[in-house]
């Protein structure tokens, strides 16, 4: 085990990783949530225990910040608000200006999602300096991430960086030693932390990212703001046959390979739709590596 040069990302950066606020405790905010619905209704708490079936008592215990309350329980007030459920626990800081704009999006078609997305990075987000060229790989493990960033950087003679190394590298440990000691969340808040790094260091580069990065909300908007990203699409038959080619441990007998490409099957299909996010997919089915960088350098200059 490599020695640990860096502690853990600070608590603010650490908690909006995780999407969640712990400057305010959960109960505090739901207390402060439902009083501020129930008030814009210009409901008193009885109405609201009448309306709900929840009883007094129990709403005022709510409302102190004191009250534990259950998920049906609370399904029960938001419909006697008739407001979503996520909006009774809703981190309101944004302010309601937010609260709109989600509801305008949830209006609209979801294959109308992706352009307003496109739209908005671009009226709103800043742009990029002439000369910057950052392009970033993803896809599960075996896409073949590591292997095509290198021969494109060569190709476009720009430098190439690998998210896994750099995270390894801050702190201070194998990637499979941070799973161990700080879990998917500890690894995630490197992955973040590193990434922001990356970018503000290299106006142009290939980045190799790391396979979940998609998973990760915040990371993977940042991502996407500030480069082309490319999936590397494969099949599941594909990425399993890749990653057991390198002799991976995890897949050394029959039961584990079974594991194996269950995982990655539920992996795939629980991420597709994030990496088809990117800008460009390219299927590498049937191509070598440096077909793969052929390709991408290809359609890029399009
Ligand atoms: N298009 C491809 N066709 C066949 N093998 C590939 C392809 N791309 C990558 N590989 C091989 O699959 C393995 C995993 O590739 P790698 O670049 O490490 O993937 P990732 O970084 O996305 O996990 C490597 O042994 C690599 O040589
Ligand atoms: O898919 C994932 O969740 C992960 C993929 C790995 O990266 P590679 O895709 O580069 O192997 C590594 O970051 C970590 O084990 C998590
Ligand atoms: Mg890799």
């Amino acid at each position: 085990m490599g020695s640990r040069n860096s502690a853990l990302p600070d608590a603010p950066a650490a908690t909006r990783v995780l999407g969640h606020d712990d400057d305010e405790p959960l109960l505090a905010r739901l207390a402060r949530r439902l009083r501020k619905l129930r008030a814009e209704r210009g409901m008193t708490r009885r109405q609201l225990a009448e309306q709900s079936g929840v009883s007094l008592p129990h709403i005022a215990r709510i409302e102190g910040g004191e009250g534990n309350v259950s998920v049906l329980l609370l399904d029960k007030l938001a419909q006697a608000l008739n407001c979503p459920l996520a909006e009774v626990v809703a981190d309101d800081r944004a302010g309601d200006e937010i609260a709109l704009i989600n509801e305008f999006l949830h209006r609209q078609p979801a294959q109308r999602l992706g352009t307003i997305r496109h739209w908005l990075v671009e009226e709103f987000a800043t742009a990029p300096e002439a000369g910057d060229r950052r392009i970033a790989l993803v896809g599960l493990r075996g896409a073949g991430k590591s292997t095509v960033s290198a021969l494109l950087a060569k190709r476009l003679d720009l430098p190439v960086v690998e998210l896994n190394r750099e995270i390894e590298r801050e702190a201070g440990l194998k990637v499979h030693e941070i799973f161990t000691l700080y879990g998917q969340t500890g690894f995630r808040q490197f992955e973040r932390r590193c990434l922001e790094r990356v970018l503000a260091q290299h106006r142009s580069l290939v980045l190799a990212t790391a396979g979940g990065i998609v998973a990760e909300r915040p990371t993977y908007e940042l991502l996407l703001r500030h480069c082309t990203t490319v999936w590397l699409k494969a099949a599941p038959e594909a990425h399993f046959a890749r990653v057991a080619g390198q002799n991976d441990a995890r897949i050394a007998n029959q039961r584990l390979r079974r594991e194996a490409l269950n995982n990655i099957n539920r992996t795939l299909t629980a991420r597709e739709d994030l990496y088809r996010m990117a800008n460009l997919c390219v299927d590498t089915t049937g191509l070598s590596p440096e077909a793969v960088a052929r390709e991408i350098a290809a359609r890029l200059t399009k």
